[in-house]
């Protein structure tokens, strides 16, 4: 022991400790990437860049495994498609894993990353988390989960004026969610501004999805960076205006309101997103960092602004396309969704309407829920990036590598599934039949760890209360003597990947009450 201490003895050990540690770095230098198709000098895999899709991505991993490689540019790609390598990147190495990507367009877009999507995994990021779980989504929040269930009783109405006649279910659906979160961030009742909110929405999700040659071979950029970064700074100025004009009417009301949380008919006065983002807001003038004096977390406008983006972009596509798939899937099995009429029929009866309560009681809807989101997870990639170099099974793993988590191939794994192209709900109500809590990698709509959805208890709860809703009141049936298996079941390729062909349905009202 004490000749270990020696200081002689350190100097012995110190070149081999030094030759160990080169041995090392040497050795996981020399590590192979993970397989992946030859590519060409410079530009890598480029002249696939079109398959950077669930679906493109699920056919190359059944040549090139669970973990394959890609480059693209300067950029190194690592798909994901197996649940055995997907508890690798979300749990055994999750810290490593959980930065995100983003892209020229996401940057700027997000006020360089000031919201909680977009932003790396860190101090920041940990602190903007909390304030959305615990201020915006979390099920204290009851003025979200009361945006749910009005927004879902003006649809069944809208409906019900159609009934006998054509309804067209997509359209409905992405409007119902739209109106969801949009009251639930700005508290609007009369959906005022909401046109033209919707329009710069769809300019930002145009631009996040563009093609930019930039991001691949920054060098290149000038090819055609004059006129997409007008394209952006337009896009940001709507938006900065939009919001502006909200934050600044929040900010007198708040100063109105300063000592009543009543109005003057004794109502306690509803607060949206915005008013509880407002709670932690400071003048960019006055504070520099991110804690204030007392260490409590503040936001700057920019963070205000690109939170409510996160909310509207999580919320709404991927809650309206997980209906629409509930919906197109039932249409194509009348045996299930017999079934789960049934059991709305014996658990509320058709003399009352679906209350919240009911929910934990109709087993088999949620089976229904959880089996469309396996087939069709609403964020079929899950974007991730590395904070620093590391090894999967061998494979050697850059920092700053993209790596994509194939959530749509995952839940189609057939090692993992039964019969998995098939939608079979009742699979879910065998014992032990994986949950998207995050613990079984072989169902992640979700995701699961760190960068897991925030919004989930929310999503689920407009998903389910509206399928339930929609099934209750109505009896459904495709247009003009459609058959279910005429029923086009493709998808479109985006943040999020909803069915291609809206689903168009004829409904007749099927309670003995009135709605
Ligand atoms: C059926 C509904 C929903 C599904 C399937 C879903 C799915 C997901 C997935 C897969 C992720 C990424 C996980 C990862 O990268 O590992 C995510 C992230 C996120 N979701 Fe959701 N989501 C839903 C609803 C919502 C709702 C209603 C909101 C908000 C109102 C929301 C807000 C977010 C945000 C802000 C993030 C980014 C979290 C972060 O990066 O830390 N989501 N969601």
């Amino acid at each position: 022991m004490d000749s270990l201490q020696s200081p002689s003895m350190l100097l012995y050990l110190l070149p081999l400790l030094v030759a160990f540690m080169i041995f090392l770095l040497h050795s996981r230098r020399k590590l192979p990437y993970p397989p992946g198709p030859r590519g060409y000098p410079i530009i890598g895999n480029m002249g696939i860049v079109d398959q950077l899709t669930h679906r493109g991505l699920a056919n190359l991993a059944k040549k090139y495994g669970g973990l394959f490689h890609l480059q693209m540019g300067r950029l190194h790609v690592m798909a994901v498609s197996t649940p055995e390598v997907a508890q690798e990147v979300l749990q055994a190495q999750d810290i490593v894993f959980s930065n995100r990507p983003a892209n020229v367009a996401i940057t700027y877009l997000s006020y360089n990353r000031a919201d909680m999507a977009f932003a790396n995994y860190g101090p920041l990021w940990r602190q903007m988390r909390k304030i959305c779980v615990m201020k915006l989504f979390s099920r204290k929040r009851a003025e979200s989960w009361a945006s749910v269930r009005e927004e879902v009783d003006s649809i069944i109405r809208s409906v019900m004026e159609k009934t006998a006649s054509q309804v067209d279910i997509g359209e409905l659906l992405f409007a119902l969610t739209r109106n969801i979160t949009y009251r639930a961030a700005f508290g609007s009742f009369s959906h005022e501004g909401q046109d033209e909110f919707m329009k710069i929405l769809q300019e930002f999700s145009k631009l996040f999805g563009a093609f930019n040659i930039a991001d691949f071979f920054p060098w290149l950029g000038w090819i055609h960076a004059q006129d997409f970064n007008k394209r952006l700074v337009r896009a940001r100025q709507s938006l900065d205006r939009f919001i502006d004009t909200i934050i600044d009417e929040h900010m007198e009301k708040k100063q109105r309101d300063k000592h009543d949380s009543k109005d003057e008919n004794g109502v306690e006065i509803e607060k949206d997103m915005v008013d509880e983002l407002m709670a932690f807001y400071r003048q960019e003038d006055q504070e520099n960092g991110l804690y204030d004096s007392q260490s409590t977390i503040k936001l700057t406008r920019d963070n205000i602004k690109a939170i409510i983006m996160d909310v509207m972009f999580g919320g709404t596509e991927t809650v309206a396309s997980a209906i629409e798939w509930a919906m197109a899937e039932l249409m194509k099995s009348p045996e299930d969704l017999e079934k789960v009429q049934e059991e709305l029929e014996e658990v509320v009866g058709l003399n009352r309407v679906v209350h919240e309560s009911d929910l934990e009681n109709l087993t088999f809807l949620k089976c229904v829920s959880k089996e469309t989101l396996r087939l069709h997870p609403p964020i079929p990639l899950l974007l991730h990036e590395t904070a620093e170099d590391s090894v999967i099974s061998g494979y050697r793993i850059p920092a700053k590598s993209r790596v994509m988590i194939n959530a749509w191939a995952i839940g189609r794994d057939p090692n993992a599934w039964h019969e998995p192209e098939r939608f079979n709900p009742s699979r879910f109500l065998k014992d032990g039949a994986p949950d998207f809590k995050g613990s079984n990698f072989e169902f992640i709509p979700f995701g699961s760890g760190r960068r897991s959805c925030p919004g989930m208890q929310l999503g689920l709860y407009a998903f389910e209360m509206s399928l339930a809703h929609l099934l209750h009141c109505f009896k459904w049936e495709l247009p003009n003597g459609m058959k279910a298996s005429e029923l086009d079941m493709s998808d479109v390729f985006g943040l999020t990947a909803p069915k291609a062909d809206r689903l168009v349905a004829v409904p007749t009202y099927r309670l003995n009450c009135a709605f």
